[in-house]
């Protein structure tokens, strides 16, 4: 199986293009191939399928083997290698992914695709829709005890669950400590991502992120949407913000006239290869 080695500002991942549908044995095989010791090593596997509706479908298996239904940081990797490989036709795309269908703005710099930019959708906040086990139009600002602690959160789905917490230092906090509990608490029937946001300014984050099914990553483009309505609907922030990621940066607006999340940043490509 060829695959090409791609990444969004670190959270990397393999893709596998060509394919009518994923492998039956998908779930190992992303342990497998995501494995950083044993195999080629990412955050996940990553489908681009023929689709009805879109130029294409994406389809994104965590590390641990499990599917998620959005992923900006692979929508952005998976639009620039389709861009560059299989139709320079149009700037503009339209990815399908579990979270819907997505238009896509490509910005070439000459041959290469180095910045794209995502409508990711409007952000979910009725509570047992996200999914949280609490029953109210959203879940701002709401206490999540986890061992002697208490900390707010605030959930938002951006087709995926996020748990967007403000803590005093987002760089300096013990992700790795927290994060894996807060992942699997029963507030969250799906699981969740955690983000830790801590801030600049009203247009300014800084967010550390443990990701449901991976661990830590370098960032995470759903995580970073989730964040920026987060810290706006907490009244911590603006609409439109830069989210300072371990891996880099990212701009997100959340648009107020059609309620829509746009994320803006870039997309690698490292290597090919053959599994
Ligand atoms: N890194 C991805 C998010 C993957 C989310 C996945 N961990 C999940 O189970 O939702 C991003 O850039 O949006």
């Amino acid at each position: 199986m060829n695959f090409t080695k791609m990444h969004g500002l670190g959270n990397d991942f393999v893709i596998v293009s060509g394919e009518e549908r994923p492998p039956e044995n998908t779930p190992d095989l992303a342990r497998r191939i995501c494995d950083r010791h044993f195999g080629v090593g990412a955050d996940g596997l990553v489908f681009i399928l023929p689709s009805e509706s879109g130029d294409f479908a994406m389809r994104i298996i965590n590390a641990d083997g499990s599917e998620a239904e959005q992923c900006g940081n692979a929508v952005r990797c998976v639009s620039k290698f389709f861009y560059e490989r299989m139709s320079r036709a149009r700037r503009e795309l339209r990815v399908e992914t579990g979270a819907g269908l997505q238009r896509v703005w490509l910005e070439p710099d000459g041959e290469k695709v180095r910045r794209v930019r995502v409508d990711m959708g409007r952000p979910v906040l009725e509570g047992k829709a996200v999914p949280t086990t609490i029953d109210a139009e959203s879940v701002v600002a709401y206490p999540v005890e986890v061992g002697e602690r208490t900390f707010s959160f605030t959930a938002v789905s951006m087709g995926n669950p996020h748990a967007v917490i403000p803590v005093e230092d987002a760089i300096a906090f013990p992700v790795e400590f927290w994060g894996p509990k807060l992942e699997v608490h029963p507030l969250f029937p799906h699981q969740t991502n955690v983000e830790f946001v801590s801030f600049r300014s009203r247009s300014e984050l800084d967010m550390r992120v443990w990701e449901r099914g991976v661990g830590r990553t370098m960032a995470c483009g759903s995580g970073a949407c989730a964040s920026a309505v987060a810290s706006a609907l907490t009244g911590r922030t603006d609409r439109r913000v830069t989210v300072h990621l371990q891996g880099g940066d990212l701009e997100i607006d959340w648009n107020e006239k059609d309620d829509r999340v746009y994320m803006t940043g870039p997309a690698e490509t490292v290597f090919e290869g053959k599994w």
